[in-house]
């Protein structure tokens, strides 16, 4: 579940900006839809803890984030939100395997190697545990993205322009992918997206457009 009210969030040397109210129920889908600059990146980047907001409240996974500080929330974050990033921020001196086995420490949890294994296997992608991700395909390193998000069953799921750079039938792909992702865990999914084929794949999923001209003030 999130629910944001009155949430505003200003850059130090940047806009300020401000956001839609908007409430998702546990399990539900998120449209995150604006043209570049609306402002979708900062908002997962609240939701997400990695940003404070100047102002407004935000709840997320049924836990109010203003009170948590430093290492409580990055604990939090490791254990609630799996993100997949626009640009995937493999480790090249990592296996794809110990790519997954950074979240557990980024947590402050021991290691699960069965847990790693099972989500490299749910994206098919376990015979590629020992590959470097420079020894990947553009696909395949974002299907291991993928999978390094869900390892810890997070509650929310959060995905920055995942269809940028691909095909019609990658980005199909991508899309049914994050939503088994997203199923598997019970987690709330959020796609932040310009791409018009993510809309029509996400039919019926709740929308929150932002306008850069609305959210800046
Ligand atoms: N670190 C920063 N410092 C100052 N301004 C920033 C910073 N990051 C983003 N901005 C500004 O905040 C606004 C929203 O940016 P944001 O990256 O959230 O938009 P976006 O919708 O994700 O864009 P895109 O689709 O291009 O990734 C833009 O005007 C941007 O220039």
């Amino acid at each position: 579940m999130i629910q944001a009210r009155s949430l505003a969030y200003r850059y130090p040397q940047g806009p300020a900006l401000s956001f839609p109210d908007v409430e998702v129920p546990q399990g539900g889908t998120l449209l995150l839809q604006g043209r570049s600059g609306a402002g979708k990146s900062t908002w997962l980047a609240l939701v997400a803890g990695l940003l404070t907001p100047t102002s407004g409240q935000l709840l997320v996974a049924g836990q109010d984030l203003a009170p948590l500080r430093g290492g409580e929330r990055d604990r939090w974050r490791g254990r609630s939100i799996g993100f997949l990033p626009q640009k995937l921020h493999l480790s090249d001196a990592l296996s794809v395997e110990r790519n997954l086995s950074l979240v557990y420490f980024a947590a402050g949890l021991a290691e699960d190697k069965v847990a790693v294994r099972a989500a490299l296997d749910a994206l098919g992608v376990a015979d590629l545990a020992h590959r470097l991700p420079g020894q990947l395909s553009g696909g395949q390193a974002q299907r291991v993205a993928l999978a390094r998000a869900t390892p810890l069953q997070p509650k929310v799921l959060l995905a920055d322009e995942p269809t940028a750079s691909l095909d019609d039938q990658a980005a199909a792909a991508a899309v049914t992918l994050l939503r088994e992702a997203a199923r598997r865990c019970g987690a709330t999914l959020v796609v932040a997206t310009h791409d018009a084929r993510v809309r029509d794949a996400l039919r019926g999923a709740q929308v929150l457009p932002l306008v850069a001209e609305q959210v800046a003030a």
